[in-house]
């Protein structure tokens, strides 16, 4: 028995919890409101974000962050990519030094173009770190439904240990030594289906999101080898596999949020869209670059209101034409 402490007590970190608590874990589930925490105690049920889903008894729901961090072994941060520094900052001295850091967010820090590992190791020079990123609702990791995902680490070895810590009965694991690769295709993906959910929602066609992500997954192996990433974890869980998923049920906020904004109704009230705040900062990346990224440049001219998704689509079909595959 492991002591995990999770610390976000939103939709993936309730999910999570709820894992690892079933996995026979000591687990604590750390949340910033503490009203919110003392009703998931009492109803064992987060209402605001995981509604139908039954928390185990073996996991504890808390607002008390020093009781929560003293003994842990295993941290799990999942909190949205823009709120990492600031949770790093509030929880990073009652971290112990020995924990593992497990880091769960999928975008890219718009202030400064970086990914979380890079955040975190700043913060937690001296704690082993991995990411976990990959095919994974919320919901059905919740529900115990079969799901595989990637864990990847500054070593071969180091990711192996994760992967063994974090696999679970309906939760495999595979190690990576990619931080870059993962890291790149957990956030780009969210761009892109907010793209294919623009195709849906603007009554584009099935054939126009089908374009939209083999397109779109050029672009993201192209930036992700730019970011450093390997071409095989871009082929891979968290590439390929996690873009897959998010642009093809309404399940994924990201897909939702697209194709809401894709058919004009109110976006107000929609949940986390990690790819709102991803795509303006991937789009300079990729200028800065100089790397060629139209659909993800358009997404977020898109979401800045500088033009209209029928202009952007008219743009994207307009470029000159070219050869599917890349020669060097
Ligand atoms: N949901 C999913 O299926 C999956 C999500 N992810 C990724 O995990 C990350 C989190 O997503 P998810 O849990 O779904 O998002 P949610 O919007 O469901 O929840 C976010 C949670 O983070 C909390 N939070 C925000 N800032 C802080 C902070 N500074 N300190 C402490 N807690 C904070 C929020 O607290 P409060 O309620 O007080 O605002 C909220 O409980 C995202 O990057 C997402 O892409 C990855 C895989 C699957
Ligand atoms: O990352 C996810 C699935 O792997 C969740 O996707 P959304 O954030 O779009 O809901």
């Amino acid at each position: 028995m492991t002591r995990f402490t999770v610390i976000g007590a939103g939709a993936w970190g309730t999910a999570l919890a709820n894992l690892y608590a079933r996995a026979d874990h000591d687990v604590v589930l750390l949340g910033r409101n503490a009203d919110a925490m003392a009703a998931m105690e009492a109803t064992r049920r987060n209402e605001g974000y995981l509604p139908d889903v039954y928390l185990p008894p073996a996991l504890r729901a808390t607002h008390d962050a020093k009781e929560a961090l003293s003994s842990a072994e295993v941290v799990l941060f999942v909190v949205p990519a823009q709120s990492l520094a600031t949770a790093a900052e509030t929880y990073g001295d009652l971290v112990p030094s020995n924990a593992m850091l497990v880091l769960c967010a999928k975008g890219i820090e718009r202030r400064s173009g970086r990914f979380s590992s890079a955040i975190m190791a700043e913060r937690f020079a001296n704690n082993p770190l991995c990411v976990l990123s990959g095919p994974s609702f919320a919901a059905d990791v919740a529900n115990g439904l079969p799901t595989a995902v990637t864990v990847a680490a500054g070593t071969i070895e180091r990711a192996d240990r994760a992967a063994e810590l974090l696999s679970a009965n309906t939760f495999r694991c595979y190690a990576s030594d990619d931080l870059a690769g993962v890291e790149a295709g957990g956030a780009l993906k969210n761009v892109l289906a907010l793209a294919a959910g623009m195709a849906i929602g603007r009554g584009l066609g099935e054939s126009a999101k089908a374009a939209i992500v083999t397109r779109g997954f050029v672009e993201l192996r192209r930036l992700g080898a730019a970011f450093g990433g390997q071409p095989q974890t871009l082929m891979g869980l968290s590439g390929l596999g996690d873009l897959i998923l998010t642009c093809s049920s309404e399940q994924s906020r990201n897909f939702a949020y697209g194709i809401a904004l894709g058919s004009g109704v109110d976006r107000t009230n929609l949940k986390l869209a990690e790819g709102v705040y991803s795509a303006g900062i991937a789009a300079r990346l990729a200028r800065e670059r100089q790397i060629e990224a139209p659909i993800v440049q358009a997404v977020a001219e898109i979401l800045d209101g500088e033009i209209s998704i029928d202009e952007a689509m008219h743009a994207l079909l307009s470029r000159p034409l070219r050869r599917e595959v890349e020669t060097a």
